[in-house]
């Protein structure tokens, strides 16, 4: 029998599967079980915790000389699992043979497909042929055949195939994306990543930790975490959808020079962010935003996003309140709107924490996956030093926030116009200019002269600086369930544990 350390409780939600297993001589000759005739066996593969949130399959065996005893421990453990309703059976997988450091191919067929077979889920594998393929491939297929679509790449596969997910979606019921007011329709299938990227932000963030075979675990067991997802529009005319990272100056920046370099690897973001850093430009430009006035939680708060995360909750129950007396929906519209003028170095929103292995803590540690808001993060005109100084708190237990050019806003919705585009009249909605009287006083207009940047938009270059973006509460799912707390300590603890069963 394989080793089974003291109170090792698993719950029936995180077992694996359940096998008839063949006890071979070696295994038979050991212990009292030799004198025994014939012994039946069978083996339970169960989720294993270990640190960092790292998930591991194990497995444990159980013998008797009874078939018919351990025929129906085989069928109350299978029945038990047919039970658990929301695992996939069907899964459609994207993989991206060239992201990160090009092993999603090795990755999937070595470390999860095995596990997919384990859990008897059926798959049909699209290896991609060239960048789009995934997303347009979403708008063909039969949909409705499948329990979840799985990504094996970095976030910019992400990012594909939830475009093809909410863009099929919003098609399929005549929805014009173009329209930054329209009632969208949510997306029920979930997505799952198996992270074979360079940055990894949203695998991450969502899982606490990078490692292919957690993930493929978090897609057995059938979890689920709704995330927020941003629209982002220029006029009438639709961009991207953001979940991570909508960066304008430094990561707008950044991005943009390490296209470049792509042969580098996700290396490329280091030398691009150093190169960014020495070059130290800032931006001109006006931000008009309305808070979030729906969620109790602020981006300074000191406790993060976690498993069951109550404001996350809360902001479900407003929105399932919200659909059912849907109208009442567009006072948001009149809603205040804040206006900020400046010169900044960066302007960062993110609808999650954005931790990452370069940032475990990420750019707004405080920000949550669901609850209908992104963190607005200004940083002004500082010297060098001061950034330096910034940058490093993310790396760091120091607080990212607590500098005089730092702001931060919890927001639903915010635009942008560079200095340069509303000298040239840019016909942005005009929010921003009508409250020109509430610019920043402490740091007045002057006329530096600088070329636009680049929205950096989870890792993608958008081509317009002007841009309105209103972020959707729990607009798509993932198979995740939010970084667990301690969640080695956890895992021991479940009513419904096999030891019950025992
Ligand atoms: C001195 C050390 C300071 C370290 C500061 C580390 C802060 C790292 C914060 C990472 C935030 C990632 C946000 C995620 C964005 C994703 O949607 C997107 C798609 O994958 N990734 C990127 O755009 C890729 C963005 C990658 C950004 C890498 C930034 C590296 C900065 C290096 C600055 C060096 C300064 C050194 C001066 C001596
Ligand atoms: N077969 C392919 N050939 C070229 N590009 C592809 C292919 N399949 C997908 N892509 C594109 O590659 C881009 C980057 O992929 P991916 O996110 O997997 O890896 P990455 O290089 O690590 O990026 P990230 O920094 O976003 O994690 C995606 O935006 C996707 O559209
Ligand atoms: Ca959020």
């Amino acid at each position: 029998m394989s080793p089974v350390p003291e109170n090792c409780f698993v719950p029936t939600s995180e077992i694996i599967a359940v096998e008839e297993t063949e006890l071979n001589k070696k295994q038979r000759n050991i212990g009292k079980w030799q004198k025994m005739a014939k012994p039946h066996a069978f083996t339970v593969y169960y989720v294993k915790k270990a640190r960092n949130h790292r998930w591991r399959c194990s497995d444990v065996t159980f013998w008797c000389v009874d078939e018919h005893l351990c025929n129906q421990w085989i069928q109350a453990l299978k029945e038990l699992l047919e039970m658990q309703k929301s695992r996939p059976k069907q899964l459609l997988v994207y993989i991206n043979p060239y992201g990160g450091k090009r092993q999603g191919k090795s990755i999937y067929e070595q470390k999860v497909a095995p596990l997919f077979s384990l859990a008897s889920i059926s798959t049909d594998v699209v290896i991609t042929e060239h960048a789009n393929h995934a997303k347009d491939n979403l708008f063909e297929v039969n949909i409705n055949k499948y329990d979840g679509v799985v990504c094996v790449g970095g976030d910019g596969m992400f990012s594909e195939v939830m475009h093809g997910l909410i863009g099929r979606m919003q098609k399929d019921s005549g929805i014009d994306q173009n329209n930054p007011k329209a009632p969208l329709v949510q997306c029920n299938i979930r997505i799952g990543i198996i992270p074979a990227g360079s940055t990894d932000c949203i695998c991450y963030s969502t899982v606490g930790i990078s490692d292919p075979v957690t993930s493929a675990l978090h897609i057995i067991v059938g979890d689920c975490q709704p995330l927020d997802v941003s629209s982002v529009h220029h006029n009438n005319t639709f961009l991207k959808y953001s979940v991570s990272l909508l960066g304008y100056g430094f990561y707008g920046d950044i991005l943009k020079d390490s296209e470049k370099k792509r042969w580098m690897g996700p290396m490329r973001y280091d030398y691009s962010g150093f190169k960014t850093f020495l070059s130290h430009h800032y931006y001109e430009g006006t931000i008009s935003f309305q808070p979030a006035k729906h969620t109790v939680g602020s981006p300074r708060d000191k406790d993060s996003c976690r498993t069951g995360c109550y404001i996350c909750k809360k902001s479900e129950q407003q929105l399932a309140e919200q659909h059912k007396e849907c109208g009442l929906k567009h006072e948001e519209d009149e809603e205040e709107w804040k206006v900020i003028k400046g010169k900044f170095l960066a302007i960062n929103a993110v609808n999650m924490s954005c931790a990452c292995p370069r940032s475990p803590k990420g750019l707004s540690p405080a920000a949550h996956l669901a609850d209908g808001s992104a963190d607005l993060i200004l940083v002004r005109k500082c010297s060098r030093f001061d950034f330096l100084r910034y940058l490093v708190r993310h790396t760091n237990q120091d607080d990212q926030f607590d500098f005089s050019f730092v702001d931060v806003y919890r927001v639903k919705s915010f635009q942008f116009t560079s200095k340069l585009s509303e000298d040239n009249e840019s016909n942005v909605t005009d929010i921003g200019k009508k409250r020109f009287g509430q610019f920043c006083r402490d740091h007045p207009a002057c006329c530096c002269n600088i070329a636009n940047s680049t929205w950096n938009c989870d890792g993608e270059t958008l081509d317009s600086s002007a841009i309105q973006v209103r972020v959707h509460c729990q607009f798509v799912k993932l198979f995740a369930r939010g970084i667990e707390e301690n969640s080695k300590d956890e895992a021991a603890y479940s009513q419904s544990s096999i030891e019950q069963l025992l």
